[in-house]
């Protein structure tokens, strides 16, 4: 049995997920301190989502169990004040305006209308939705709906915070204000999970990374402990150390697991 590290703010122990008979995760494990930004990265088909939807409860794994700041997530009356999830496609209403929909979901969150009022007008701001907020959603780009979303996911000021792709679509100021916003969370002493493509970011933000491939997690650790263990070679990045460990570079890994 995995020992249960007292402050994790993430415990997931082996996590099992089929779809019929497509194994998504075949046994995913993971430890998480409070305070972590984590970075979570796979090819394509890895099994992110899956993971990141076990682990906020959202889906059922067909074996393993999770705990988030030591709550089953199973418990979902207790786990919805301390988590926050921003999905690859985001739950918004086209019919209410940034602001709106802001203020439904911090009603539905219960956070206090003082705290709600606050909390949504320094988010518009601090994503420049401002001048759109009254406009109802249906019209925004595909950024400015992310920026919503983003927003939407954090405004009940979770302790631990789960993003799937948080800068899909967004413009360089808006990635930057993104990775500003996830560091300052996590130093005030939130969790953050995240899942991106975009591996300068992770190595950018993240004390930690996890490589999944193929439903496991294949790779752990620091990301300079990552990079040195990949053996991608000197001044390699983390993308290189990516390509490597789940074979994406020239290939010679996969012809490895193939022969
Ligand atoms: N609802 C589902 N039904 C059947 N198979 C599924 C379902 N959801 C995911 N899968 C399969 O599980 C595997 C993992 O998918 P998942 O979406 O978790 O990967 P991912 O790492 O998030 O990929 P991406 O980077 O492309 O978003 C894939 O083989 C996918 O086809």
């Amino acid at each position: 049995m995995p020992s249960t590290t007292p402050n994790a703010a993430i415990e997931a122990t082996d996590l099992r997920k089929a779809y019929g008979s497509e194994v998504a995760l075949d046994g995913v494990s993971l430890s998480i301190p409070s305070g972590t930004v984590y970075g979570f990265l796979g090819p394509n088909g890895a099994g992110k989502t899956t993971t990141m939807r076990l682990l906020t409860g959202l889906s059922r794994p067909s074996s393993g169990t999770v705990r988030v700041r030591g709550v089953p997530v199973t418990d979902r009356r207790k786990l919805a004040p301390l988590v926050g999830y921003l999905p690859e496609t985001p739950p918004l209403y086209d019919e209410f305006s940034a602001r709106e929909q802001l203020e439904y979901v911090a009603d539905l969150r219960d956070v206090p209308r003082e705290d709600a009022h606050r909390r949504i007008e320094e988010y518009l701001d601090r994503f420049d939705l401002t001048a759109d907020a009254d406009r109802r959603i249906g019209t925004y780009s595909k950024g400015m709906r992310q920026k919503t979303a983003f927003a939407q996911s954090v405004l009940h000021d979770p302790d631990v915070l789960f993003l799937d792709e948080p800068t899909a679509g967004l413009d360089p100021k808006a990635v930057r204000r993104i990775r500003e916003f996830v560091v300052e969370y996590a130093d005030a002493g939130a969790t953050v999970f995240l899942s991106t493509h975009i591996l300068p970011i992770v190595e950018a933000v993240a004390d930690a990374v996890g490589v999944l491939f193929d439903g496991r997690v294949v790779a752990e650790g620091a990301p300079e402990a990552v990079t040195a263990r990949a053996e991608a070679g000197e001044n390699a990045s983390l993308e290189d150390a990516f390509l490597e460990i789940t074979g994406g570079g020239d290939g010679s890994r996969v012809a490895e697991a193939e022969e």
